[in-house]
């Protein structure tokens, strides 16, 4: 194997690793390996490895997928589970993984353990901060939230370091809306208040006299999964029901007999306000003394969605001055709430965040994030992703062939980049039957994205990264779709990956446009090269390639197929492309081996070869 230091990228500015290269043709040498990312040392476990692996097959040699399976084979994931699951999750977690139950880990704790797992699991009490992540030292890949709400987990920072998260988004929904009604009724009817007095040995009827909620007005802020099923369930009672939701569809809506209206409209008409929508930046304190000043004198409002959305001191205000008759809060925003002045009122019952706290909730909300984190653990696209596309099972399996074309062909163009000012702008042709709309190419995308990075920069790119560490790097990828009839029913006919404003070490491959070019479509489900700037040839993309430029005449293939033979470096597959006869031609050689610098140095000094190049695929 050749080693020759190469100058890593550590800025912006996308460069191909340097080196010096012979006089006379460019005799070059692209020294980075594939990389395969999988070591002993990075994380790594069976079933995930098999997973890389069965992509490695359709990709590369069996060889090298045995290889790596045999590394992995005794090796399971850590999954560190933070906080309370229920047992069907835990029991199917076990079953794939390690797992490591560790309940109240101090924010420190948190961050000694994490570099051992492979996966993390919490709820809403573990805060998942970009430290936990740098901590993690890559190897953490899978953030399981038991639940819906995000709010705790720093998505921006796993994004960046490719980490996947994952939530469980419908299993707790009904019992969310049941302990809203709950706390509705409760509020209305004042029975905690009531529960407390008699224990302390009162009989107080006049005192705790409620209000009705039949065809009282009750506005839903966040007419989502929750919101829609407190809807439904208070249409029950008898109550009239209006929504604020600037994403909701209207339909679902109509379906259930509520209106949407503006959020003006919902505060100031109701009677009874109802949270349900995400703590986001812009629904951070959407409720204050302004919205309160807006609403009807005598409200009443009830949170089971965030505490966040609340500005807590200006709900305290408009309870001590009667323009808020009275709040039901399960959710504070520091759990526990220390010290609060807000739950002590004698007007606001409040619930310990037990919104979700159902046994049937429980389990389903476990057994929905075990199966997400473990099949996020072994490889597939998660239905349930929070911060990477989600790619159905039927386009992952049609597609897969084209991913490792697409990689390969990133992995090809950024090897044929020469220098000048850097790499900052790659176009993807498709050409595809398929009409745009029915052909989701994200994945294609990053994994172009991840071939052409990851041989110039110390970036591991996956799907969940690309497109940040793309934009990162000042790399543009804009993408193109070509209609091309396609009689095989296959979704893609090529992929064409172009560079532009850059030189090329290989001169052949500038197209027309001076744009570097390589082109390539699935042939038999394996990646094949099928042109090269304005060359078409026909190689599987399979160990190494040399592209090599000639005169057009007889007696080349066996010369550099001689001295390939010579230093015994197997070729695969051979392809000569040319463009006008007894002028200029192009050989694609794919190699097992990589050949020595001395045998490249013999293909370079052949005289009738102009220019050759040596890429690791
Ligand atoms: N207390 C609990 O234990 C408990 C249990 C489950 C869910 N929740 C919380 O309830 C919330 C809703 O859960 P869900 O499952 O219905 O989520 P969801 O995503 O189905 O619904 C949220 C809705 O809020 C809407 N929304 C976003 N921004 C908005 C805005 N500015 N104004 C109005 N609406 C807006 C969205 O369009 C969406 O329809 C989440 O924050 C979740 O964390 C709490
Ligand atoms: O967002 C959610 O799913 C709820 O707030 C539940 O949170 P928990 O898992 O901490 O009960």
């Amino acid at each position: 194997m050749m080693i020759m230091s190469c100058s890593r990228l550590t800025n912006n500015n996308l460069q191909p690793p340097s080196y010096t290269c012979t006089p006379k043709f460019t005799t070059s040498f692209l020294p980075i390996r594939l990389r395969l990312r999988l070591s002993p040392q990075f994380p790594c476990y069976k079933n995930s490895a098999l997973a890389i692996t069965n992509v490695l097959k359709t990709a590369d040699s069996p060889n090298i997928s045995s290889d790596i399976e045999s590394i992995f084979s005794n090796s399971k994931p850590t999954i560190l589970v933070s906080e309370k699951l229920g047992e069907g999750g835990l029991d199917l977690l076990r079953t794939f993984a390690n797992v490591d139950c560790s309940y109240n880990l101090s924010p420190e704790e948190l961050c000694s353990k994490i570099s051992m797992c492979d996966a993390l699991i919490v709820r809403s009490g573990t805060k998942v901060t970009r430290q936990v992540f740098e901590a993690s030292k890559g190897r953490l890949k899978v953030v399981g939230r038991a639940g819906v709400g995000i709010d705790n987990v720093d998505l921006q920072a796993a994004t960046e370091f490719g980490c996947l998260v994952v939530n469980a988004p419908t299993a707790n929904t009904i019992a969310a809306a049941e302990h809203g009604i709950a706390l509705l009724s409760a509020m209305a009817r004042n029975v905690s208040q009531a529960d407390a007095s008699i224990k302390a040995g009162k009989w107080e009827r006049s005192k705790y006299v409620g209000v009705s909620m039949v065809g009282k007005t009750l506005a839903i802020m966040g007419f989502g999964k929750v919101g829609s099923e407190v809807a439904r369930r208070a249409k029950g009672l008898g109550m009239h029901v209006v929504a604020h939701d600037p994403y909701a569809p209207a339909d679902r809506a109509r379906a259930i007999g509520v209106e949407l209206v503006s959020f003006d409209e919902a505060v100031s008409t109701a009677d009874f306000i109802s949270l349900h929508m995400p703590l986001t930046p812009t629904t951070s304190k959407v409720f204050n003394d302004v919205t309160f000043a807006k609403m009807k004198k005598g409200v009443r409002i009830i949170n089971v969605a965030r505490g966040g959305v609340i500005d807590e001191d200006a709900l305290l205000r408009a309870l001590d001055s009667g323009l808020v008759a009275q709040a039901a809060l399960d959710v504070f925003c520091e759990e526990p709430p220390k010290d609060s002045k807000l739950v002590l009122h004698e007007n606001v019952i409040a619930t310990p965040h037990l919104g979700a706290s159902t046994k049937e909730a429980q389990e389903g909300v476990a057994v929905e994030i075990a199966e997400a984190v473990v099949g996020a653990l072994q490889g597939e696209l998660s239905a349930t992703a929070v911060n990477a596309p989600m790619v159905p099972a039927e386009v992952l399996s049609e597609l897969a062939p084209y991913v490792a074309l697409a990689e390969k062909l990133g992995r090809l163009a950024v090897q044929l980049v020469g220098g000048g000012t850097g790499i900052k702008s790659v176009k993807v042709v498709y050409r595809s039957g398929r009409d745009p709309n029915d052909l989701d190419t994200r994945l294609l995308r990053a994994m172009i994205t991840k071939g052409i990075i990851e041989p110039i920069s110390d970036s591991i790119i996956n799907l969940v990264n690309a497109d940040f560490i793309a934009k990162q790097k000042g790399l543009r990828i804009s993408e193109e779709r070509v209609f091309a009839t396609s009689s095989s029913g296959s979704p893609i006919d090529s992929i064409q990956v172009q560079i532009s404003n850059v030189k090329s070490k290989f001169e052949s491959a500038l197209s027309e446009n001076e744009e570097i070019s390589v082109e390539g479509r699935v042939k038999y489900g394996k990646p094949h090269l099928s042109r090269v700037g304005s060359f078409d040839v026909d190689v599987s993309l399979e160990g190494n390639l040399i592209l090599c430029r000639q005169v057009d005449q007889p007696g080349m293939i066996g010369t550099v197929g001689g001295i390939l033979g010579e230093s015994n470096v197997n070729v695969s597959f051979m392809s000569v492309g040319r463009n006008f006869r007894r002028k200029k031609a192009i050989m694609a050689i794919c190699v097992d081996e990589e050949p020595d610098k001395v045998t490249l140095d013999k293909i370079g000094h052949v005289p009738a070869v102009d220019e050759f190049v040596f890429l690791n695929l």
